[in-house]
């Protein structure tokens, strides 16, 4: 799977000590993260990580653009509700482009838990599922 890590700079600690206790899980799959987060989850874990612009600099644009072209499977959002981001329409339309696309995407460190569990299960349903290829 492609897996997008994005956090929102009061929630980066957060998001590497996610990476760091399920650097396993991480491990088997295609990883993008923005820039600032992708070099903080680097620096901690290891993991080989393609980084794009740092947010504001159009790295939520990016990754949307790999949503928007079926080339990410799971976006995990760490947002900080708390604090005024410059680029918040940008946040916006990658959010967006989850819910145009069924992209699967958390907003908040208990859901990305979730759906880490979930990818541990293996393979989800909903492309087939929108595809009608599901008996
Ligand atoms: O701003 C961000 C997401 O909106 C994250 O960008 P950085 O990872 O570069 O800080």
């Amino acid at each position: 799977m492609n897996i997008a890590l994005i956090a929102h700079d009061k929630k980066k600690d957060d998001l590497v000590n996610f990476a760091v206790a399920y650097r396993d899980v991480f491990d088997g799959h295609t990883l993008y993260a923005t820039g600032t987060t992708g070099r903080r989850i680097i620096e901690a874990t290891g993991l080989s990580i393609q980084c794009v612009q740092s947010g504001p600099l159009g790295g939520d644009q990016q990754l949307g653009a790999l949503v928007a072209t079926d080339q990410l499977d799971l976006v995990l959002f760490f947002r900080d509700p708390l604090t005024a981001q410059p680029h918040e329409p940008d946040i916006t339309a990658l959010i967006r482009l989850c819910d145009v696309h069924h992209v699967p995407v958390a907003t908040n460190m208990g859901t990305a838990e979730i759906l880490v569990y979930g990818l541990q299960k293996g393979k989800l349903l909903s492309k087939e599922v929108r595809q009608g290829n599901v008996e």
